[in-house]
């Protein structure tokens, strides 16, 4: 499997109060990525922050900002994080899919928009990847990662997406078997509830993509929760290569 492990813990549950150094401190304890996540409290119910905060964070850092935008209207958000400095941008393919299912002649506009969407995503020098809730059929994805242009990482939410801290759902990992099976080189992102007794079920099933929050923040030793979910996503790459 050409896939590096990631390892990005969730700043969701930092000390927003101290980014900066929170940020500073997960990559020093070893993170490869910093997951931010960007909450309209409309697609979900509850709001965090956006690119005025992406921008501040990146006069601080060079780090990969994996940015996971849980927000209704994606499009309006590719300028401002572009501008402010986001490195991945990942949105939900359920944005506008509503319409598509009563209108069979607004399905056509739906795949216009994720298609212009992926494709201003990447001319403003982003990296685009694709989220998928709990209860949304992993075929869903498959047109835009087959796509000519083609979305890089899809993203398996393994809660409902919103808040931090909730309990992980093992039933998601058929999603990504079967994404793993169907796209060996794809970068998979499980996010939700991992941590040392959920990540193994997570990495054998071919997530390469790790996305912890609580489990990173609450732990004493959060350098060694980091180097134990890398470990698991690389043992568990060795027995799929074989
Ligand atoms: O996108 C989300 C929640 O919607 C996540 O990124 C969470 O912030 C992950 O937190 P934990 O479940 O690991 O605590
Ligand atoms: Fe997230």
């Amino acid at each position: 499997m050409g896939v590096t492990p990631k390892i990005a813990p969730s700043m969701l549950s930092s000390d927003f109060a101290n980014l900066a150094s929170e940020s500073h401190r997960m990559l020093n304890l070893g993170a490869d990525w910093l997951h931010m996540d960007i909450m309209d409290g409309h697609f979900v119910p509850n709001l965090t922050i956006g690119a005025p905060v992406i921008e501040s964070l990146r006069k601080h850092t060079k780090a990969y900002l994996d940015c996971h935008l849980m927000v209704t209207n994606p499009l309006d958000y590719v300028e401002p994080l572009a501008k402010a400095g986001a490195s991945g941008f990942t949105f939900h393919v359920e944005t506008s899919k509503s319409w598509s299912f009563y209108f069979l002649l607004l399905w056509f506009f739906w795949i216009d928009d994720w298609k212009e969407l992926i494709q201003k995503i990447k001319s403003h020098g982003m990296r685009p990847g694709v989220a998928l809730k709990p209860g949304t059929p992993i075929e869903e994805v498959y047109p835009l990662v087959e796509a000519d242009n083609p979305v890089e990482m899809v993203l398996v939410m393994t809660v409902e997406p919103g808040f931090g801290g909730q309990k992980f759902m093992p039933e998601m990992m058929d999603k990504v078997r079967i994404l793993r099976m169907k796209f060996p080189s794809l970068d998979i992102e499980v996010d939700g509830g991992l941590g040392p007794s959920t990540i193994d079920v997570a990495a054998s099933a071919g997530a390469n993509c790790i996305v912890a929050g609580s489990s990173v923040f609450g732990a004493p030793e959060p350098a060694q929760v980091i180097s134990l979910l890398r470990n698991s996503v690389e043992k568990a790459q060795q027995t799929l290569i074989q």
